[in-house]
């Protein structure tokens, strides 16, 4: 337990000192009261569990489904995964999630029930996730369960494995920082505008290292689902998390939830707690950004990363609006993106439109699209989606749809021409076939729109609920504010009461042909026996040829894109490194040009990015994975996005942020095709033709692991009585968190003894 601090304390201080277990040199362990698994992050963590012979510490704070990989057609003729999954790898892997599931006894959503859904809708929906705890999964939007004030954070596979086994997260103090919305939002003007203004100004890695907590009139305003979409994303500001302090709105949405604390003596010790969960005034901040609610109107995005916004009545901008250091992406954006500087946004056409993902596919979001397709009609706009365009509506799960077809939304929907699906990721990433074709231009509510996303040369805008259902009807970016005289805000409530006419049962539009994304001959992963994460090779001295790369934000879809997470291991990904720039998106063939796929980058184990924020985005260890089987060992970037960095320690690979100085320097010797070394005893860079080394520091706790080749679960199990301990004060102090909810009655749950013949280290 920390000693406790009279000094005032941010919500997020708050949160990390009740769940610390044990605190010592260069490492803190953090309890984590509840996780999330999905299919595509867990599999080689149950084997590296099962080979280490581990068991799961808490089965009763651990809830699993399957969202990323099924896919979305009617499930009327469901019988099992095995029969309705038709694409082989998808398939293998949810049935192997279900294999685990039994084999380890954890509770499973799976696709025959309809609470499955969406892992970051289905928490919330649930009351699993609470205020004043700690959430994982591995899963980068994890941050979207900090709209409960919870500290909730992505994480890698290897991390999976360390919580089924012990319960507890290494985790090192992020630093501070509030983003504060003040005033009221304009007609029009979603949570999903904001979140997209907030990303604009701070910057895709304006978030990194810290913990961002909304706050200000705007954001008190808003209803939990609203403050959902904003934590969500929270990541695609580069944060760890993103937390809002809980209130009377938070409680109000969490009572009668299966999981929540029970009415009564239970509830009022929790509210008690939870109301405790805001930052003291004169807390401080490492950094604070301040916006006007007024200046926000509704915003989408232009380019392939989530910063770079443009609001409806603007125009697609210029490499010369943006600094000289900027343009060699922006122009790169622009040419992937197909548009023209000066275009109005008004005047690009769509060809696709997505409803749905973990930012906007809950209730209101259903709510918000049907108002404007009622509006557009009632205004003599189009009732229609346009003529060319299909629009597909994915709810986020089983419960969402239910409601909306308690409300006769999916009647709307259908009768406008939108396609009504079932639940799930869907196309926000397409691993399942709800993809785009290259060329395509997609209208999404989705997170990220980083290149071939939502498939190989797809081009992804990213808008609030509203402007889709707006772009979907005139075929083009719209104005959603043109055809509503009536306010948007979620929080506002939807009070449609006039169905009538749309309560006629009409077909599903045709659906296009399904693209399909392949591996070219040869480069198929090959299979490889399973590695446990048991015993790390350690990590001295790294020389070799460096791959030089310049590209800002290089983000792990593009490092390894979604077609490659269907695999079980962790081992055979280095072919597909770099799959969408590597190879021709059209006939998959090597393109000569790029770096490694020339000599003697071809051999790199090394690599040199002069760009920022190396490694951002999604929180799949796939990613280190791939360019570790390629035969790279460190990478050296200013920067790197969190999630990544970590994933690169777990996996004893070194992440080296230089100053930029120095890695334009090493860029030079990279390209000129010398070798480079990398000496982390010495913390220095050798390198080639006796110049001078470039000295670094690397975290001594890091760097002590990685040259032992240390396993931080056998190290963590070392502090079996620290956790013991601590669930007993658990117990005592937040009952309602021995997650007896889905128990049967009387049942007693029971952690799962951690092993006394936990291997020993020298640490
Ligand atoms: C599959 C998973 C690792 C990934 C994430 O972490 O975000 C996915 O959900 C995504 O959105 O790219
Ligand atoms: S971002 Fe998309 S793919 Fe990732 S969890 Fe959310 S809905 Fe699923």
């Amino acid at each position: 337990m920390p000693a406790p601090t009279s000094a005032p304390r941010t919500l997020y201080d708050k949160v990390f000192d009740d769940h610390v277990v044990y605190s010592g040199e260069g490492d803190t362990l953090l309890y984590i009261d509840r996780h999330l698994v999905h299919e595509v992050t867990s599999p080689q963590a149950f084997e590296g569990l099962r080979n280490a012979g581990r068991q799961v510490r808490r089965p009763d704070c651990t809830l699993v489904t399957v969202d990323h990989n099924i896919p979305t057609a009617s499930r009327k003729n469901f019988k099992d995964v095995n029969s309705f999954i038709v694409e082989a790898d998808s398939r293998n892997q949810v049935s192997a999630l279900e294999d685990n599931v039994k084999e380890f006894g954890l509770t499973y959503f799976g696709m025959s029930d309809k609470r499955q859904g969406i892992v970051h809708i289905i928490g919330p929906e649930q009351g699993f996730t609470l205020p004043g705890t700690t959430v994982c999964c591995g899963d980068s939007h994890t941050s979207t369960h900090g709209a409960f004030g919870a500290l909730a954070f992505g994480i890698g596979t290897s991390e999976v494995e360390h919580i089924l086994a012990t319960q507890t997260l290494p985790q090192a103090k992020s630093k501070n920082m509030r983003v504060t919305v003040e005033g009221k939002v304009a007609e029009g003007v979603t949570s999903k505008d904001i979140v997209l203004h907030i990303i604009g100004v701070i910057g895709t890695a304006g978030g990194t290292g810290c913990v961002i907590e909304f706050a200000g009139s705007a954001i008190r305003e808003l209803s939990m689902e609203s403050r959902m979409s904003i934590c969500n994303m929270s990541i695609e500001g580069g944060a760890r998390a993103g937390m809002i302090a809980p209130d009377e709105i938070t409680f109000k949405y969490l009572k009668g939830r299966p999981l929540s604390p029970r009415e009564g003596e239970e509830w009022d010790k929790a509210e008690a707690y939870w109301r405790s969960l805001k930052s003291d005034p004169g807390a401080k901040y490492d950094i604070e950004v301040e916006i006007r609610a007024e200046d926000i109107i509704p915003t989408l995005t232009w380019g392939t990363s989530p910063q770079d916004v443009v609001p409806i009545n603007g125009v697609v901008p210029s490499p010369e609006d943006f600094p000289e250091a900027q343009r060699k992406n922006v122009i790169r954006s622009l040419e992937y993106m197909g548009l023209t500087p000066g275009t109005p946004m008004e005047e690009v056409k769509i060809d696709k439109a997505f409803f749905g993902s973990c930012t906007n596919g809950r209730i209101e979001d259903m709510r918000s699209a049907a108002r404007v397709i009622i509006a557009a009609e009632k205004n003599g706009g189009p009732s229609k989606v346009a003529e060319g365009v299909y629009a597909m509506i994915v709810p986020g799960s089983g419960l969402v749809k239910q409601q909306a077809e308690a409300e006769g939304l999916d009647v709307i929907f259908k009768k406008a021409g939108f396609d009504w699906r079932e639940a799930g990721c869907s196309m926000c990433l397409g691993m399942n076939p709800d993809q785009l074709k290259p060329g395509e231009r997609c209208a999404s509510t989705s997170n990220r729109n980083f290149e071939g996303r939502q498939g190989a040369g797809g081009r992804t805008h990213l808008m609030s609920p509203a402007m889709v259902a707006a772009a979907a009807l005139t075929g083009k970016f719209t104005d959603v504010r043109k055809f509503m005289g009536t306010h948007l805000s979620e929080d506002a409530g939807l009070k449609i009461t006039d169905y009538s006419d749309y309560l006629t049962p009409v077909e599903a539009p045709a659906r296009p042909a399904e693209p399909t994304e392949q591996t070219p001959q040869g480069q198929t992963p090959v299979k490889a026996a399973a590695a446990a994460s048991a015993g790390l090779p350690k990590f001295n001295v790294v020389k070799g040829i460096a791959a030089p790369m310049w590209e800002a934000n290089i983000d792990t879809d593009k490092i390894i894109p979604k077609q490659f997470l269907k695999t079980l291991l962790r081992t055979g990904l280095g072919a597909a490194l770099f799959w969408t720039i590597r190879y021709d998106v059209r006939t998959n063939e090597p393109l000569p040009d790029f770096v490694l796929n020339k000599d003697p980058w071809n051999k790199s184990s090394l690599l040199v990015c002069t760009g920022p924020n190396f490694g951002c985005g999604s929180s799949r260890e796939h990613a280190p994975w791939a360019l570790n089987d390629f035969g790279i060992r460190c990478i050296m970037a200013p920067s790197f996005g969190d999630i990544f960095k970590t994933n690169c320690f777990k996996n004893g690979m070194l992440p080296l942020e230089l100053p930029q100085s120095d890695l334009e320097a090493l860029y030079e010797d990279a390209s000129a095709g010398l070798e480079i070394a990398v000496d982390l005893e010495n913390q220095q860079v050798i390198r080639p033709n006796g110049k001078p080394p470039i000295p670094f520091t690397v975290d001594a706790f890091r760097r002590h692991c990685l040259i032992n080749g240390l396993d931080d679960i056998g190290l963590t199990l070392e502090h079996r009585d620290e956790i013991e301990n601590f669930e007993e004060k658990r117990t005592q102090v937040w009952p309602w968190l021995d997650g007896v909810g889905y128990a049967k009655k009387g049942q007693k749950i029971v952690a799962v003894p951690i092993k006394k013949s936990a291997p020993k280290t020298d640490w």
